[in-house]
This record gives C-alpha cells, structure tokens and sequence, in this order.
C-alpha cells in the first residue's frame, strides 16, 4: 500500500494527515506505527485520518446533533492505540483542511470538526487558531505520582477533558528541567484508561495584568514525552487555576518545549468551557509506501 500524507505541526506536537475524504482507507494500529516512526517512517506523535464524518457512524451522530461538523478527526497515537481528542491535533487538522481547500469557515467564522470527544468549533486567533475544547470536569481522583528525576512521589489532580489527564506540580523551574520523560511516570492508582501526564511549575510573575503563568513538560498517553499537548495545556490551566482559588485568572499563557500557547475559560449556557489557542503549520507532503521499512 502506498499513500500520500501530509506533515503538520501544532507547537512541535507533530502528526501525519493522511486524506481520506470517503473513507475508503483502512490504517491498521501496525500501518500507524510505521508512519509514526521517526527513523523507519515519517514522524510523527499522531496520524489524523481526515474523513467526512457521514462514513463513519459517530460522525453520522455527530451531523444530527450539528450538519455541518461535516468533518471528522480519526485520531490515533504513534502507538497505534486511538485517542478521544486533540487540542493541538484539531487545530493542525482544521489548517490542513482549509489550506487544501477541502473546506472553510461558516459566515460566522466557525469551522465544526466531529472528534470521539464530541464536535469541536475551531476560530481564527490571533496566535492561529482557538478551539472551544467544551466542557472539562475534574476526574480520577489524586493519584500520587513518581517520575524519574523526582525524588518523592507528588500527588496530581484528575481531569477529563474528552481525554484523560493527571497534573502535578514541582517545586521549582529546576525540578521540571531535571524532570526525565524516558518512560512513562508511574501512577497510584492507575486510571482506567491510562492518563496523559503534565507536570507544571509557576512562572515569575505568575499572574501578571490578570493573566495566569506557567510552564509543563508532559508525557503523553500512547507516545512519550512531546514538545507539547494542547488538552494537556488545557489542563494545566485549569489545575492550577484550582489550586490557586478563588480569584485566580481565566486567561493563562502555558510555556511548553515547543512554545507557547493561551487557555481561557468561559461560561457558556451548558457550564464552563475551556478554550486553547495557538499555531498550526504545515511542514511537507510526500507517499509512504507500507512494504518498505
Ligand atoms: N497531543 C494531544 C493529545 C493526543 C492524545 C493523547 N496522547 C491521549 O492519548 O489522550 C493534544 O494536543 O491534546
């Protein structure tokens, strides 16, 4: 099989776009995985299948709650294990299908994408883009946390936001710098779905003209450590945010390895959302071709 793709970025969170517009692509866990691989493959953190949503059936749910979500995000892990959602990913997948014309923004300047995490409306910002990742909820509990670098186990904070996170916080810029992301950091208890990991210290200042400041290195469910994970920036924000208390900002700017990105919470009429920002691009086309390698 040979298949042309498409490489973007979204804060060096990379990922290969393969087109598949009716849905006549089957891309096994093992056809990801050598996509995904940096030295055999093209490269990648993730594969987003772009489909109409109509060829699948969560997309077919999708267009009755919203018709114009008429395009889906298949998002699988570099491991090949499938993922609900993307906050960097949908962003990079909403540039590629704009950039290849496939699609554009509503009158109201809205792009609707179908996720397993539910339909995500994407606008132009002034960092790229913004997307409204919905509603977030606190889950999971407390596991304590053990990382190599770390002397003691930390306990982090659950949160769900379409895709599981556990956040932890350090205790200085040193501790996240001395902070290695070979392997995945241990969890007790797991939970049931695995977690992304994000650990986060304060920036000097750390609110500053009402704007919250941070920094994270994550390592991501189903990859490793990343340059960057926009639901897991999101999650940083709203776990530090919380911690913090009453009167703590609503509009953070995260710092990650691979740049910068902006979180805002907003009241809608369904409850909170949490909305991230930031820049999408994309880096170069070509065909792979499976039965090499
Ligand atoms: N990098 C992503 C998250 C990708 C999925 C994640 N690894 C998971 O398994 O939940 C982001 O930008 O949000």
């Amino acid at each position: 099989m040979r298949l042309a793709f498409t490489k973007t970025q979204a804060t060096g969170n990379d990922f290969v776009v393969i087109a598949d517009p009716d849905g006549a692509i089957d891309l096994a866990p093992e056809h990801i995985r050598q996509l995904s691989d940096r030295h055999f493959g093209v490269g990648g953190d993730g594969v987003i299948r772009a489909v109409r949503s109509k060829h699948l059936e969560l997309g077919r749910d999708l267009l009755e709650i919203d018709p114009s979500a008429e395009w889906f995000m298949d998002y699988t892990n570099a491991d090949g294990s499938v993922a609900e959602m993307c906050g960097n990913g949908v962003r990079a997948y909403a540039h590629f299908l704009l950039e290849r014309g496939f699609t554009d923004f509503d009158a109201d300047g809205m792009l609707a994408i179908g996720t397993r995490a539910g339909i995500k409306l994407v606008t132009r910002h002034e960092l790229g883009y913004e997307v409204d990742l919905g509603r977030w909820r606190l889950a999971g509990g407390e596991p304590l946390v053990h990382a190599d670098g770390i002397e003691v186990a930390r306990p982090g904070l659950g949160l769900d936001l379409g895709n599981p996170h556990v956040v932890v916080a350090l205790a200085s810029a040193e501790e996240l710098e001395d902070l290695e992301l070979f392997s995945q950091p241990a969890l007790d208890p797991v939970p049931p779905a695995g977690a992304n990991v994000e650990f986060v210290v304060p920036l000097d200042p750390m609110v500053e003209s009402g704007v919250g400041n941070v920094r994270m290195r994550v390592y991501e469910r189903g990859v490793g450590e990343t340059l960057s994970c926009g639901t897991g920036v999101a999650a940083t924000a709203l776990a530090v945010r919380h911690w913090a208390g009453v009167g703590a900002p609503n509009v953070w700017r995260v710092e990650v390895p691979g740049g910068v990105l902006g979180v805002r919470m907003l009241h809608g009429e369904d409850g909170e959302h949490v909305l991230l920002s930031g820049p999408a691009s994309l880096v170069f086309d070509g065909e792979f071709d499976f039965t090499t390698g």
